[in-house]
């Protein structure tokens, strides 16, 4: 009985290997675990293209053997922004290639009565959309949800967002991590002068919104000085200590496994605009690290420039991925100016912006074929056996016998 069962599972295990399939992937609800790790730097645009195109191949190879038409439905719930920057045509077309199929959500409509859905990808805030997707993913807990909304709650506060970061265990690695010295200001600026100073914090501080909620204006940050120039913001917010760092950032996209490290440029070193940013008060500066900021081909010193080691930001990754329980992520982290490996997280994003579409498509196309494997494995190993046989005998890799197997 073992024998068999054993026998039986090399075969299945060779067939998968033969047909390119991958192995089980650990995938339950989850979805993104042990997909293998994979670490990539700059110049995405045309890497990404060319990744996805040779993802596409085993894929189509698989196909014709066992008829599959098995497809991967994920159904969406986004903002409009975010569904006009993600949605493009040129993505949908190359999931529906891949046999992906992007369905939205009708928010008029009970969840549980659409699909069904093998993925459900959200970007909406709310507690009723929240209290929906919860509901949803307890009644229907073989659907992939990206990513749970408490989590993603949790890094949509300043305060909750790096909580916990100090705990985390890097102590084999490369490199160490430090969130800037923060204090919470829920209302009164003015009378946080005193509490910055008991706390010693020092400046200039980062002042940032407490919330963040999708608007321009959560992300409209400022530089207080000193201590009177406290009075002119505008609570909640989070007063952060500047940390200098050569105007460069690194911007770390994770899904599941999947991590990709980008440069982008960022302030500089406060020295500089001390005096300028006294004058005013408050300097209430621009999105200076957004998308069209790349530092990616940039001449720049490579003591600043250098991206964090490849170890570090793995062992990072895992360990913020336990941390957060999220898969679908950005970290922004700066190297203390000077220091070989000392870095700082400064900010976690869910669900950003482009630089990691391409790569949840990879993603969702894993969590296909895993779909495909398991459907294959419910098919009876003696149906198995007999496809693989016709294959490999019109392949002239068996002798056309009449044998069978029994
Ligand atoms: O704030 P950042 O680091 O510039 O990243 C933003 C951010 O993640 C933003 O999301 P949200 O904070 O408004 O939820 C993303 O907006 P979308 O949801 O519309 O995509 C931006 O795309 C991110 O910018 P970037 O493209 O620079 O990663
Ligand atoms: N503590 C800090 N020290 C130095 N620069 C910072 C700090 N916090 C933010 N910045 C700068 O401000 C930019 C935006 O900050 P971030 O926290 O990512 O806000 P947002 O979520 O609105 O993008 C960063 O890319 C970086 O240039």
């Amino acid at each position: 009985m073992f024998g068999t069962l054993a026998s039986g599972d090399i075969e299945t295990a060779r067939l998968r290997r033969d047909l390119r399939i991958p192995c089980n992937l650990g995938f339950s609800c989850g979805g993104f675990e042990d997909l293998g790790m994979r670490l990539e730097g700059e110049n995405l645009g045309a890497e990404e293209n060319r990744e996805v195109v040779a993802e596409t191949a085993p894929f189509q190879v698989e196909r014709p053997l066992f008829q599959q038409t098995q497809k991967l439905v994920v159904g969406y719930a986004l903002t409009s922004k975010k569904k006009k920057s993600f949605l493009q045509p040129k993505l949908e077309f190359m999931a529906r290639r891949k046999g992906i199929c992007f369905v939205p959500i009708d928010l008029n409509r009970p969840l549980s009565e659409q699909g069904p859905f093998d993925v459900v990808l959200h970007k909406l805030l709310g507690k009723e959309w929240q209290d929906v997707i919860e509901d949803y993913q307890q009644k229907h807990p073989e659907v992939t949800v990206l990513d749970p909304p408490s989590a993603i709650k949790r890094i949509y506060n300043r305060q909750s967002m790096l909580q916990g970061m100090a705990d985390l265990n890097l102590s084999d690695c490369s490199g160490s991590i430090y969130v800037p010295k923060q204090l919470v200001v829920l209302k009164d600026s003015a009378s946080s002068a005193d509490r910055v100073v008991e706390a010693g914090l020092k400046f200039p501080l980062v002042a940032k919104p407490l919330w963040i909620d999708g608007t321009a204006k959560s992300h409209q940050l400022f530089l207080a000085y000193d201590k009177r120039s406290l009075a002119e913001l505008e609570p909640p917010l989070v007063l952060q200590e500047f940390v200098n760092h050569g105007g460069v950032m690194f911007k770390v996209f994770v899904v599941g496994d999947i991590i990709k490290v980008v440069r982008r440029f960022s302030l500089p070193n406060v020295s500089s605009n001390c005096e300028k940013a006294k004058a005013n008060g408050v300097f209430k500066f621009p999105r200076v690290s957004s998308a069209a900021a790349s530092a990616d081909n940039a001449d720049l010193e490579p003591s600043v420039a250098e991206l964090p080691p490849k170890p570090f930001l793995e062992a990072l990754v895992k360990e913020l991925r336990t941390l957060l329980g999220l898969r679908l992520f950005n970290i922004d982290m700066i190297r203390e100016h000077g220091s070989k490996n000392v870095f700082s997280v400064i900010d976690i994003n869910y669900f950003p912006g482009k630089s990691l579409y391409l790569k949840l498509l990879c993603s969702l196309n894993m969590i296909l074929s895993e779909k495909q494997t398991n459907e294959l494995l419910k098919i009876p190993f003696c149906r198995l056996w007999k496809d693989a046989r016709l294959r490999a005998s019109s392949c002239r890799f068996l002798p056309q016998s009449g044998a069978s197997q029994t």
